[in-house]
């Protein structure tokens, strides 16, 4: 599967490497508005496919897009220390506006990934921009938050990452909602499959792990200026499960009828994705909490979608 990436500052780049270790594309066509740019990190992530699957990386301009199938949208600016997601927006509409201009020029039936912040918000935009049907504009939304809430959980109970089923939803930010009622360990609810690994999940363990989730974007950028790993593994994992038509349940973001009595807004919830995009969502059981904490984030979301407008 041919996918195009623009946008290869930290985020597109380590969607690329992440895609061409893993294998997830038989070809990687990077874009940037500096296209010198681009083709230094195409030179430099094309020296890693020996190491790795068979791939074709390169880069050039929108035309080089032509026959992609998805095209992962990772250009604009990012947050600086202390910033929020939210304080982005204008400006990353604004490059939206050429970008997807210039992706449906290139390459009309290319389904569309977003990662630029704030990332259901610009799902929205690109939605609106594209015209493209809503299934096949998808925002990696809470993937990269659903990754750190199961991974805080599996450290918690000293067991795999992969053996935690947690997802975090609504707003990919401050709002979003980590959903601890559904939250699984193997097949067992987590707070009784904790506390037989004499590991409970206290008032202070949840607090713990809920700062580590919804914070870790601000600890980051303050260490090292941006994220990049943990997205890039995200973007490459959705783009796999379309490519293989795998039917993962994942915490993505794309625009939804109704959530929680709130309609018509983009926002993360489990959702199947496979080959034409996100083909189901899922509403999972909510403490009361959690349902009346969703439906703020869907509210703050369509508020903001709406000043834009
Ligand atoms: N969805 C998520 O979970 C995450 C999203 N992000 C977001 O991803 C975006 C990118 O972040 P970084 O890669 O760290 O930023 P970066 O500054 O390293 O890269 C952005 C790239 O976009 C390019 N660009 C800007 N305007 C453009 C245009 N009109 N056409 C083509 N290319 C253009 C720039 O030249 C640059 O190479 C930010 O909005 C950031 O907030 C970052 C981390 C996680
Ligand atoms: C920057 C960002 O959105 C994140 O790391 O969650």
């Amino acid at each position: 599967m041919k996918v195009g990436i623009v946008g290869v500052g930290m985020v597109g780049s380590a969607a690329a490497y992440a895609l061409a270790l893993r294998g997830g594309a038989s070809e990687i066509v990077l874009v940037d508005q500096s296209e010198a740019f681009a083709r230094a990190q195409a030179e430099d992530i094309a020296h890693a496919v020996p190491f790795a699957h068979p791939c074709r990386v390169s880069a050039g301009g929108y035309d080089a897009l032509n026959g992609a199938a998805l095209v992962i949208l990772a250009a604009g600016v990012a947050q600086k220390p202390g910033e929020d997601r939210l304080s982005l927006l204008a400006r990353n509409a604004e490059v939206f506006a050429k970008v997807i201009e210039g992706v449906r020029g290139a390459a009309p039936g290319a389904m569309l990934l977003v990662a630029s912040n704030p990332v259901d918000v610009m799902t929205g935009v690109a939605l609106r921009l594209s015209g493209l049907p809503v299934g096949r504009v998808i925002g990696s939304g809470t993937i990269l938050d659903t990754a750190r809430f199961r991974s805080l959980l599996a450290d918690h109970m000293g067991i795999a990452a992969q053996s935690v089923h947690a997802y975090v939803l609504g707003e990919h930010g401050d709002s979003e909602v980590l959903a601890w009622a559904s939250a699984r360990a193997g097949s067992e609810p987590v707070a009784r499959f904790a506390a037989q690994m004499g590991a409970a999940i206290t008032g202070d363990v949840r607090a713990r792990i809920d700062d580590g989730v919804r914070r870790a974007a601000y600890r980051i950028i303050e260490g090292k200026g941006a994220t990049w790993y943990g997205i890039g593994a995200g973007l490459a994992r959705i783009v796999q499960a379309v490519r293989d038509d795998q039917r993962a349940v994942l915490s993505v973001s794309t625009f939804t009828p109704e959530v929680e009595g709130v309609q018509d807004v983009a926002l993360s919830l489990p959702r199947v994705v496979g080959r034409e995009g996100v083909l189901s969502t899922l509403n999972p059981e909510l403490a009361p909490d959690e349902a009346v904490a969703l439906r703020r984030s869907a509210e703050m979301l369509m508020a903001t979608a709406e000043a834009l407008d």
